[in-house]
């Protein structure tokens, strides 16, 4: 994966646009639409088409199937608040994710509308209504392989009145987040698309819960980014047997787009969000000189892991905690900047470790060195001041079942608290009745205790402790929710950008001609479990590691290059 400023930066630009045809993607998914509809769609540097006289009309073509891309969230595993102040830190994809649906309507509908049913939002524009006109002046013309790295303030000023005109009665704090996601939108199409855009329908289901510092708008960024850029015929696969680089060419394209899509949600993102979730996997991210790009290293070695997100649902922001920790250097500047290395020595621990030979990701040891640096990371963070009652007390129980090694993630002061889980529940690596903890499973001990001692049954240990892991979790689960969290199983480290196309699934059978994701079937699904069912993911903790996604195709340059 690279970052928007990595050297890929100079492959990704054609000299001249001419160029452009020797770069049509082989592969794209759209290549395997009608030729006619293919020839329909829009490239940034396909000219402006003449007007068709009403006699020589072409017949109508059918439409083009509705198609699918999704994009993970993310979590910091080590490293937040110290990162601000030079020191690097590790982010990982998450497995909850983004769905966007894209459906077409019939030529003579000429609208563009976003369904955006998790924030109450849905919006029609009229496509020949939006300022095609400003966006495509010579000078303000962006191309699919451009670099931008700031918003235009006249193509911000030309596009307010189409967001002022979303959601005009909602209360302030709605309509904010409304305009939020209707500017990403709307700057995103308007640079990538043109005015003969088919008229379609953007529908966005996200997993992921918003505005908790697990990368929502970098999420929905990547997917709109994604959409536009296959619609524009700008991405070559997802594809089995992808070269790594046009792996990584295809998600650095994706990302520079989302890395715009975020200015217009976040104002001065830092960009480490869409990177992770347009590449997925886990990166190490630091950026010592705020005048200069960062710097992006991918960690393709990071492990999947099964992770323990808990949501406090406590409203924090990150402005505040991260005001705390320069409070906190100006009373203390030499025990905050001890804590604020300790820190950095954390994340680099555990990169070094990622990276070394040691490093055996089925090894319980290695999952212990990293799970420990969670424990010691999240102690520093506490001395900071940016852990909140919520998180503790998230922690203490957690804590009290033995079950992984915790820590808040992001800037605390509520958001969320990750814990890595550790392969087997402690009384089987431990022994019987673990001093240390409290398991509370007590009545689910006595069906299970008696299978560990026996010698000669590995496997039977195995899914003793997988059983008890459950009950854990189970009971663990009921606490939680009792006291007003959010829990989800979730895996660390996966899959970035992926795509469904056409959006059919066929669940194994392909004679069945498969079952098509419509438009209202994607709105009915019912929260995560139903979008994850629909859309063909394994849902629940008894699935894998590695998810199956049946039909949906990702970018993994690490799976190539381990070839
Ligand atoms: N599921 C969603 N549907 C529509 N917009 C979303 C969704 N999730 C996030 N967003 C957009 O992203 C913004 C959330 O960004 P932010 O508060 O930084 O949260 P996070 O830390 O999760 O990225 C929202 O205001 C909204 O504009
Ligand atoms: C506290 C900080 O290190 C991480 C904030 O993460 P989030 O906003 O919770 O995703 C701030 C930053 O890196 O910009």
């Amino acid at each position: 994966m690279a970052n928007r400023d990595t050297p890929t930066a100079a492959s990704l630009q054609p000299r001249t646009t001419s160029s452009h045809a020797t770069q049509t993607p082989q592969h794209s998914p759209i290549d395997s639409m009608p030729a006619q509809l293919a020839a329909e769609m829009p490239s940034p540097t396909t000219p402006a088409p003449r007007r068709t006289p009403a006699l020589l009309r072409k017949q109508s073509s059918p439409m083009m199937p509705p198609f699918m891309v999704s994009a993970p969230g993310k979590v910091i595993v080590y490293g937040e608040h110290a990162v601000v102040h030079g020191k690097a830190a590790i982010a990982a994809a998450i497995s909850l994710r983004s769905y966007l649906h894209v459906s077409f309507l019939s030529k003579s509908n000429r609208t563009v509308k976003l369904r955006f049913p998790d924030i109450q939002m849905e919006h029609t524009w009229n496509i020949d209504e939006l300022p095609w006109d400003t966006f495509s002046q010579s000078g303000k013309k962006k191309y699919y392989y451009d670099l931008v790295t700031s918003l235009d303030p006249d193509l911000m000023a030309a596009i307010q009145p189409c967001i002022d005109e979303v959601s005009p009665t909602a209360p302030e704090a709605i309509r904010k987040i409304h305009h939020a996601s209707a500017c990403s939108f709307l700057y995103l199409f308007l640079s990538l698309a043109s005015r003969k855009v088919p008229p379609c329908v953007y529908t966005l289901r996200s997993t992921i819960p918003i505005g908790a510092g697990l990368g929502s708008s970098a999420s929905i960024s990547v997917c709109l980014s994604t959409a536009m850029l296959l619609q524009i015929r700008a991405l070559s696969g997802p594809h089995q047997d992808q070269p790594p680089q046009e792996c990584e060419l295809n998600i650095e394209r994706i990302n520079r787009w989302a890395f715009v899509g975020e200015m217009c949600i976040h104002g001065n993102p830092s960009g480490v969000d869409n990177t992770v979730s347009s590449g997925g996997k886990a990166v190490l991210f630091q950026r010592r000189d705020y005048d200069k790009p960062p710097l992006v290293i991918p960690l393709h070695s990071f492990p999947e892991l099964p992770l323990l997100l808990v949501n406090t649902r406590q409203s924090r922001s990150t402005a505040t905690e991260v005001a705390k920790v320069a409070n906190l250097l100006n009373g203390h500047p030499a025990l905050t900047e001890n804590i604020l290395n300790a820190i950095g020595l954390v994340t680099e621990s555990a990169h070094n470790f990622l990276i070394s030979p040691d490093f055996d990701p089925t090894s319980p040891d290695s999952l212990q060195y990293l799970g420990e640096l969670v424990t010691i990371n999240h102690g520093l963070l506490v001395s900071l001041g940016v852990s909140h009652p919520k998180l503790e007390r998230i922690r203490e129980l957690i804590d009290h079942t033995g079950i992984g090694w915790t820590k808040l993630t992001g800037a605390g002061g509520g958001g969320c608290a990750i814990t890595i889980l550790k392969p087997q529940p402690p009384m089987l690596t431990n022994g019987h009745a673990n001093g240390t903890h409290n398991h509370d499973t007590s009545s689910d001990e006595s069906d299970t205790s008696s299978e560990p001692d026996d010698p000669d049954c590995g496997a039977s240990i195995i899914s003793t402790g997988t059983k008890l892991k459950y009950k854990i979790l189970d009971s663990l689960e009921v606490k939680l929710e009792n006291e007003g969290f959010e829990k989800f199983e979730t895996t660390l480290a996966g899959d970035g950008v992926g795509v469904l196309w056409p959006a059919v699934l066929h669940n194994g059978n392909e004679e069945e001609g498969g079952e098509e994701i419509d438009q209202e079937k994607f709105l009915k699904a019912e929260g995560t479990v139903g979008i994850e069912r629909l859309v063909g993911v394994a849902s629940g903790r008894r699935k894998d590691v590695r998810e199956v996604r049946e039909g949906w195709k990702f970018w993994r340059p690490w799976e190539v290059a381990d070839r």
